[in-house]
């Protein structure tokens, strides 16, 4: 039995990839361009679980669902007979999509009746009471989510937020804290009943690790299962951990920060305590957008070669954020990761933001990438074999992951 994954953003990808490790599951985890241009060097299909990292977050409703249909196909080609889909722990979504909307056309194509939708990421703070999902202390939409600004989230009841996304006639339905905290039978027992009464959506209920093991464990034979990386953490792989070893670093140790979040921001301040920073001009980025990256280039080049380099574009909530510069901050951050690698011999770099994680993978040609060192809940290095040398490991950070010194700690850890 071999688990596939449907991820609807790259560093959710390796969130769960993460978690599938930690349960015992050798994991690949392979970016949408792994579909057509399989890699020579990992064959996902001896895997244990295989991750296939889509960027369908924000886009149409419509490409979102064909890209994960497309995705589920090759799944089923490569072997896999059940299946995960990954959104974000804090449930981003708008009204049209795409998680409802998903998650209905993979029901169908798996000719399933019913799923468990289960979003609670403990370590991180996310947790879900009475169908409520909650970010440390707040509900989801008193959080900094609520100022999110592609996927504002105005409501923190995910039955209420699901609803709008799926079609008319699915019953959602809440698989409270009390049976879960009965045990798996219960937890079965209520899926039965669920099942019989016609209902399709279940939202679990779970605030600590043991409900979310008690969930894997009633709810992972489901041929769909729905949720963050929490759940994933309490199905049973057939080994102790999938990690593998990661290529000792060479060269330079460079920070490339595309994520503005408060999270983010604080880890560069940190950061920037010991280390070099280097701020992207947009104004420069926007004149001459080649000639501003050679510059960065050269800048990080000049520096002692021992000293963390922090290149990014917010530090403070007064940098100016304009969305219009987004694609060519992250073309910026992907060409400095390409030059890094394949003309000075960086092999070891770590990126900030999910977006901007998905844009440097893809300029990298990644197609494959497995699970090493873990940093922080839902951080770690992960390897990509890279045919223009010996390889590359990569820290792909979600903009609202990990602890304030992460990037001064992660080149000390085993690699
Ligand atoms: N000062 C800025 N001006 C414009 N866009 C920015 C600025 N700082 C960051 N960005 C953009 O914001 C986006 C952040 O998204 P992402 O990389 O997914 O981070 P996160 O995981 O924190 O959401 C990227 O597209 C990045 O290029
Ligand atoms: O589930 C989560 O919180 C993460 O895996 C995730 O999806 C984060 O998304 P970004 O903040 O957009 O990286």
């Amino acid at each position: 039995m071999q688990l596939g994954a449907i991820a609807d953003d790259l560093t959710g990808a390796t969130d769960l990839a993460i978690a599938l490790t930690n349960a015992g599951f050798a994991t690949v985890v392979v970016p949408e361009a792994g579909l057509v241009q399989p890699t020579r060097e990992q064959d996902p299909s001896t895997a244990d679980a295989i991750v296939v990292a889509l960027k369908t977050r924000t886009s149409s409703v419509q490409d979102a669902v064909d890209r994960s249909l497309r995705a589920l196909h090759w799944l089923q080609s490569k072997g896999c007979d059940q299946f995960y889909f990954k959104y974000c722990s804090t449930f981003d979504s708008t009204p049209a999509g795409n998680i409802g909307p998903v998650a209905d056309h993979l029901l169908d194509a798996l000719n399933a009746r019913l799923t468990i939708v289960a979003p609670a990421f403990p370590a991180t703070g996310r947790t879900v009471y009475q169908g409520n999902l909650f970010v440390y202390e707040k509900p989801l939409h008193e959080s900094s989510l609520r100022e999110h600004p592609l996927t504002p989230m105005r409501d923190s009841n995910i039955a209420r937020l699901l609803a709008p996304q799926v079609r008319e006639d699915s019953a959602i339905e809440l698989l409270d804290l009390d049976t879960i905290m009965r045990g798996t039978e219960a937890v079965k027992a209520r899926v039965r009943a669920a099942l019989d009464a016609g209902t399709r959506y279940l939202v679990a209920d779970s605030v600590n690790e043991t409900n979310l093991k008690t969930l894997a464990q009633a709810c992972g034979d489901m041929p769909l299962i729905t949720g963050g990386s929490g759940l994933a953490q309490g199905l049973s792989g057939p080994h102790d951990s999938g990690a593998v070893e990661v290529t000792p670093h060479s060269g330079r140790r460079v920070v490339l920060c595309g994520s503005a979040s408060r999270t983010t921001q604080a880890q560069i301040r940190h950061a920037l305590g010991t280390g070099r920073g280097i701020k992207i001009d947009t104004t420069l980025l926007r004149r001459n957008t080649s000639a501003a990256i050679t510059d960065i280039l050269h800048n990080i080049l000049n520096g002692d070669p021992d000293t963390l380099t922090v290149v990014y574009a917010t530090a403070t909530p007064d940098d100016l954020v304009s969305s219009n510069d987004a694609e060519l901050i992250e073309h910026c951050l992907s060409s400095l990761a390409v030059k890094l690698n394949r003309e000075e011999s960086v092999t070891g770099l770590l990126i900030a933001g999910g977006e901007t994680s998905g844009a440097v993978v893809d300029a990298l040609g990644i197609t494959a990438m497995s699970v090493g060192p873990q940093l922080a809940p839902g951080v770690a290095w992960v390897q990509a074999p890279n045919p223009e040398n010996d390889g590359l490991a990569l820290v792909l950070k979600s903009g609202n992951f990990g602890t304030e010194d992460l990037f001064t700690r992660a080149w000390s850890e085993k690699v």
